[in-house]
């Protein structure tokens, strides 16, 4: 497994310097792998999780992407091109379709299959969106439905590196499975690196690997 990304010494405070909310932070994370990142609330793992998705520069330290610094690549390029984010609130556009919300993705980031409407509706079917449902105004869908419509997204851009705050939060049981399922699918089958943040214990047991931030540093479980 390669190698995607990787904090060396990274730091981060919002105020006062000497409150820091995590310090000399050295992790790896690789392709193929579905991560969670868990802790109490307020440990600041939605902090981190905005490092990683380039949202935001740590205060000391550098953050790789592919052996490349972030500053290097330029926080606007990593975020068009490298990394793609899921949130609790599935961040979609409520009057476009689905199919209209990813194609608008997928030109933004100029992705692969860009305008190619038979592969969008292809994925959205895999994940149990029909053809009828994806030309609804996603305003309109379940929750579940959007949150799918939300990884679906991710599916159909090319960016390697997936992140996503609490995806499951706003799920019931049955959908927080199906949703993780799908994140799995993301890592396993299409060899992108995936971290979440989520504060469920049953998330983050079903994800190949744990990672607690604990009293201002991160333990690898
Ligand atoms: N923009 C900000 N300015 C100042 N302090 C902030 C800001 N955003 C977050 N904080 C503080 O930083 C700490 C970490 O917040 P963060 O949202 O990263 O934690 P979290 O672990 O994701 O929490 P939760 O599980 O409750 O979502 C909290 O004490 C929060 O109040």
């Amino acid at each position: 497994m390669e190698k995607m990304l990787k904090t060396k010494n990274v730091a981060y405070w919002y105020d006062k310097k000497e409150h820091k909310l995590f310090d000399n932070v050295n992790l790896e994370f690789k392709e193929g792998k579905l991560y969670a990142i868990i802790g109490s609330s307020g440990s600041g793992k939605t902090t981190f999780l905005s490092l990683l998705g380039g949202l935001d520069k740590p205060r000391a330290g550098t953050i790789e992407f592919q052996g490349v610094p972030l500053s290097k690549i330029g926080l606007t390029n990593y975020r068009n091109h490298d990394v793609s984010m899921v949130f609790q609130s599935y961040n979609l556009f409520p009057y476009m379709s689905a199919l209209e919300n990813i194609l608008t993705a997928m030109a933004i980031t100029k992705a692969e299959h860009v305008h190619d409407k038979d592969y969008v509706f292809e994925v959205l079917e895999k994940i149990g969106i029909n053809k009828e449902m994806a030309k609804k105004k996603v305003g309109r869908l379940s929750g579940g439905q959007q949150q799918r419509v939300a990884i679906a997204r991710t599916m159909c851009c090319d960016a390697k590196l997936v992140v996503a705050d609490e995806p499951t939060g706003n799920l019931d049981e049955q959908n927080t499975f199906e949703v993780l399922d799908l994140f799995k699918a993301v890592a396993h089958e299409q060899n992108k690196c995936v971290i979440i943040v989520t504060h469920e214990s049953m998330v983050a047991q079903r994800c190949d690997q744990q990672i607690e931030l604990k009293n201002n540093e991160f333990l690898i479980k």
